[in-house]
């Protein structure tokens, strides 16, 4: 995939930054109060009982906090986080190796949860509902099972798609949570806490010129505001006002509504190849020179939700909204 700037997806450069911006509690995590109050509850009781939390499945689009809640999680219940994903476990035996691992209490996160494979997958029933692990020894008709017991311990699964999680999987979650697209304020609010820790100076003002424009994602809020950070204190006072914060976006094509070139081609390859559509993911992922499914994860999601695109069972079409922000006459 290309590099974008308004990506949600995270390049190498910004790990480390993104280590240093994370919060590491549930007080400095800002905005998705319905999950937090909730979270705070489950880990409050499970603490008095001195029992291990409920699983915790956390599911949305890229950017939105995931793996930032799983480690915050694991610092509210005072345990060890463990962290691997999906496509890194490929057999069976590499998931039980991690499992045997564990001590009391601990956390395993798996990112990218509904990417684990089916013979992984069966591995991690008995381990989520009974803390056990079957093992079979031998081959043929003297093959037999033997149960091992683990240590009790928490399992918090992050995915993009909830829907793809088999539903056997999903059943063994005691808590699902689904991370919403931040409001302005909240993202306000972020870029706000972000620049005070790389030490750069912000207006208010300034703070929300770049959440308008980082769909509802704190990592794109995050990554526009180190742009713009380049930029003023390059060529401007060093402070990032409203006024510098709107200058440098423009300059790396970024729209009002946070939308990229590649955002412009997809729905103008709409309007303007197809009449507003409907037209299937696989031609647009064409039109624009990627993978369906990357644009069904990646690029659509916050066009449906400012009401730019609507999915059809006949395909997608552009909305009246959409032909109005690119001042193009509707011709439905
Ligand atoms: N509620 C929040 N308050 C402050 N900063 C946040 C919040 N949520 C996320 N961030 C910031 O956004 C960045 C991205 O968050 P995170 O890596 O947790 O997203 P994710 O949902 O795991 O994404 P992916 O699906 O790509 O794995 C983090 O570096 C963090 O600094
Ligand atoms: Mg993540």
């Amino acid at each position: 995939m290309e590099e974008r700037i308004i990506s949600s997806h995270m390049a190498m450069e910004d790990e480390t930054v993104e280590f240093s911006l994370r919060p590491r509690y549930l007080k400095e995590y800002i905005g998705q109060a319905r999950v937090k109050d909730n979270l705070k509850v489950y880990i409050e009781a499970a603490k008095m009982r001195q029992e291990t939390l409920d699983h915790v499945l956390l599911y949305g689009p890229p950017g939105l906090g995931k793996t930032t809640l799983s480690h915050i999680i694991a610092n509210e219940l005072g345990v060890q986080v463990r962290t691997t994903s999906g496509p890194a476990i490929e057999r069976p035996g590499d998931l039980a190796a991690i499992l045997t691992n564990l001590q009391h209490g601990d956390l395993l996160f798996i990112d990218e949860i509904h990417r684990l494979n089916r013979s992984v997958e069966e591995v991690l029933y008995p381990a989520m509902e009974d803390f056990a692990l079957d093992i079979v020894i031998g081959k043929g008709p003297s093959a037999r099972s033997v149960r091992l017991d683990l240590p009790p311990f928490t399992l918090v699964g992050a995915t993009t798609r909830a829907g793809s999680l088999s539903s056997p999987l999903r059943d063994r979650f005691g808590v699902m949570s689904r991370l919403e697209y931040y409001t302005l304020e909240e993202l306000s609010l972020i870029v706000s806490r972000s620049a005070d820790l790389l030490g750069i100076a912000i207006r208010e003002d300034g703070a929300e010129e770049v959440a308008c424009r980082a769909r509802g994602t704190p990592r794109v809020a995050n990554r526009l505001l180190k742009r713009v950070r380049d930029f003023v204190q390059v060529q401007g006072e060093g402070i990032i006002t409203a006024e510098a914060a709107r200058d440098a976006l423009d300059r790396i094509q970024v729209d009002k509504l946070g939308l990229d070139q590649v955002d412009h081609k997809l729905l103008r390859s709409i309007i303007d190849h197809f009449r507003g559509g409907p037209v299937g993911l696989e031609t647009i992922a064409a039109t624009i020179g990627e993978e369906a499914h990357t644009v069904e994860d990646v690029y659509e999601p916050y066009l449906m939700q400012i009401g730019f695109l609507q999915r059809t069972p006949r395909g997608r079409m552009a909305t009246p909204r959409c032909y109005q922000h690119f001042g193009v006459e509707n011709p439905q």
